[in-house]
């Protein structure tokens, strides 16, 4: 039998050059028709009506992976799984036992948990220990019946033997030897499980690596459930930010009074956000912290959450619309960001947007944006979207997946019984005009994860979301901010003094100190489409590996405000230097005490550091910066060092995953 398009791993990809391939010679001429238009509703409708798109519609059908539930259906699915493991056929066992888990009504407790531990059986004959492991999770947390209870411990041990866990390997075979008194096993059976039970205890506690290992688990436990222990964050814009217009910028922030280094600038929740598929199976997919006991969705089992209140938070919001599809989007191999789309309109009725519809081009000012209630699509429509740049091909490809989109959409029931196609149009240009925005103002979501042998630590990029208001921050190749985030709520914070006046600008990727001007304005240019024009692109500041380290650069501190830098060679004996742009004479003696100074805060902070007193180094560094800043002048390498101990302390009070 042929495998349908949507079961096929990235099909959207070959969906795509197949309706290209198929339209021919005609298809670009058709394309290019794209620039007539100004509104997304046109442009849809426009691409609707072609001949060759309509036949590719046959190869794009959206189906949710489960037909609603029912016990009748499960029961037979059931069957028919038994009788693949029985013949070995693991795979395909594993398929129709999950087939057969989403079939079943919610109230099916008692099934659901006999399919969840059969499909761990499976699942360990994959050797997908870790997946048979959640399952196993699963079944107990059901309340898998106590006579049986000890066959899932036993498998739980081995699984936690193949992935060379020891501890819980102990722990689990010590539940199996308890269970066992609930069974019904013949006292033959027991004894020889008792035995090879402890037989396996015995060893394993004389092996020396198990206690290293246990030492290491009670650490990272903490660690979770201080993580998982995440209280609710109250949102905050600090009255230092103002939003401002410029006609070169459109809406950036600015300093509405002086900002310190350090200061909490604004903590934001997100307007929509989504997990990586990477993740899914570790992470909760509403709050993104990762999910020690997980919880399965209640209606299908495509994603998982950290606890009940995370599971019906998500299941209020937007779940309902996404069940049994979320694989198709995962396989489709559209990208997050798509996913992102879906996703804002699964999280409100059909009749919110199609009310909101027509008013959702009345422009609003900066301060009626941020007024508006958190979840009103407005906050997030408005935001940049550049669509008179765009070309008819890229119309082209977004009409496409807005299409595709608008499909699962209306597989999963979001039209109702018989969809209206004026509706389903106005919902698909909605769907096209978030692409555009999410395109643009979309934040990867990251935790630290942190390597404590070898004390190296990487930001990792775990999923994505959309803050209204970091949306209206513009770039900078020198940020004055860092973001980090707790669980999916996002921090920002000064990391050097900002005047009253000027913008506070946050980084989109390529910073200075990394990567070369003309990568970095590449980078803009392609990927946010903008020519940046920030002090370190203009004077083009060298990388941090060339900065100069034979010159000081103190501030003029003449009283006519000259703002000139007074490059000084360490070996410098005069400490009255004149400016040669102002003539005027600085004292730099106070500038050379600092520089002492610094040199022993920046050891205390590093040990500090070291030491995981993040809160004090913190402290120490943003100290540091402040001192710096108000005699020396950047970019010089003390400052870019300090600005990265400042930003790695802030990463630290974030999402934190201790590997080792
Ligand atoms: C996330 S939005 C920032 C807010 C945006 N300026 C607005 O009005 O909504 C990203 C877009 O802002 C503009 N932008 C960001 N940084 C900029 C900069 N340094 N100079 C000029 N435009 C910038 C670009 O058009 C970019 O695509």
């Amino acid at each position: 039998m042929k495998t349908p398009l949507s079961q096929k791993m990235g099909f959207f990809a070959e969906y795509y050059l197949k309706l290209k391939e198929q339209a021919g010679a005609t298809c670009e001429a058709d394309i290019s028709k794209l620039s007539g238009f100004s509104e997304d509703e046109e442009r849809v409708a426009y691409v609707d009506q072609l001949d060759w798109v309509q036949a590719g519609d046959a190869n794009l059908l959206v189906r949710p992976e489960f037909d609603g539930k029912s016990a009748l259906l499960a029961a037979e699915i059931k069957e028919r799984a038994t009788a693949a493991f029985k013949g070995k056929k693991w795979l395909e066992a594993m398929v129709l036992y999950t087939r057969s888990y989403m079939s079943l009504p919610n109230e099916n407790v008692a099934e659901i948990r006999i399919v969840l531990a059969n499909r761990s059986a499976t699942l360990y004959h994959m050797q997908k220990y870790k997946e048979c492991l959640i399952d196993i999770r699963r079944a107990i947390d059901l309340g898998y019946p106590k006579d049986l209870i000890y066959k899932l411990y036993e498998r739980r041990a081995r699984c936690y033997m193949a992935l060379k866990d020891y501890p819980h390997t102990i722990e689990a075979f010590k539940k199996c030897i308890t269970a066992m008194d609930d069974s019904a096993l013949t006292s033959d059976k027991k004894s020889k499980l008792n035995l090879d039970a402890m037989t396996m205890i015995k060893m394993l506690l004389q092996d020396p690596r198990t206690a290293k290992q246990a030492a290491k688990q009670q650490k990272q436990k903490v660690a979770l459930d201080q993580a998982t222990a995440l209280p609710a964050e109250k949102e905050y814009v600090s009255p230092l930010v103002r939003i401002d217009r410029s006609p070169q910028e459109g809406r950036f922030a600015r300093a509405a009074a002086d900002v310190k280094a350090g200061e909490e600038l604004l903590v934001e929740r997100p307007f929509v956000s989504v997990l990586l598929e990477k993740f899914a199976k570790s992470h909760c997919e509403n709050c993104f912290v990762r999910s020690v006991v997980p919880v399965a969705c209640p209606r299908c089992a495509d994603v998982i959450y950290c606890s009940e209140q995370c599971r019906d938070e998500a299941a209020k919001k937007y779940h309902k619309y996404e069940c049994g599809i979320v694989p198709t989007i995962w396989r489709s191999g559209a990208s997050i960001n798509n996913h992102i789309a879906l996703r804002i309109f699964a999280s409100k009725p059909l009749e919110y947007f199609l009310q909101l519809k027509p008013t959702i081009d009345k422009e609003l000012s900066p301060e009626e944006l941020l007024s508006l209630p958190k979840d009103d699509f407005r906050r997030v429509a408005q935001l940049e979207r550049h669509q008179n740049k765009r070309p008819p091909s890229n119309f082209f490809q977004h009409v496409l997946m807005a299409r595709f989109l608008t499909k699962c959409l209306q597989a999963s029931g979001y039209f109702g019984p018989e969809p209206k196609p004026e509706q389903v149009r106005a919902i698909c240009s909605l769907v096209l005009r978030s692409l555009q925005f999410i395109q643009f103002n979309t934040h990867e979501v990251a935790e630290l994860h942190k390597f404590s042998s070898t004390g190296r630590e990487k930001s990792i990029f775990i999923g994505g979301a959309i803050y209204p208001t970091l949306a209206l921050f513009n770039h900078s190749c020198d940020p004055g901010v860092v973001r980090y985030f707790r669980g999916t709520t996002i921090h920002i914070n000064s990391v050097r003094p900002i005047e009253a006046g000027l913008p506070i600008n946050e980084n989109y990727g390529p910073i200075y100190t990394q990567d070369k001007r003309e990568e970095r304005q590449a980078k803009m240019k392609e990927l946010y489409w903008f020519e940046c024009c920030c002090d370190a692109c203009i004077d083009n500041w060298p990388l941090f590996e060339d900065l100069p380290r034979d010159v000081i650069r103190f501030r003029c501190e003449a009283p006519n405000n000259c703002a000139a830098v007074i490059e000084v060679p360490p070996s410098c004996n005069d400490f009255m230097v004149k400016c040669v742009t102002c003539g005027e004479v600085t004292n730099i003696l106070k500038g050379l005490k600092v520089m002492q100074d610094t040199e022993m805060m920046t050891r205390t902070g590093k040990r500090l550091y070291e030491t995981g007193d993040y809160a004090k180094a913190l402290q120490k560094f943003i100290d540091l910066i402040r001192i710096m800043y108000d005699v020396l002048a950047p970019p010089f390498p003390d400052f870019c060092e300090s600005q990265q101990h400042l930003k790695d302390c802030f990463l630290n009070l974030g999402n934190v995953y201790n590997l080792d």
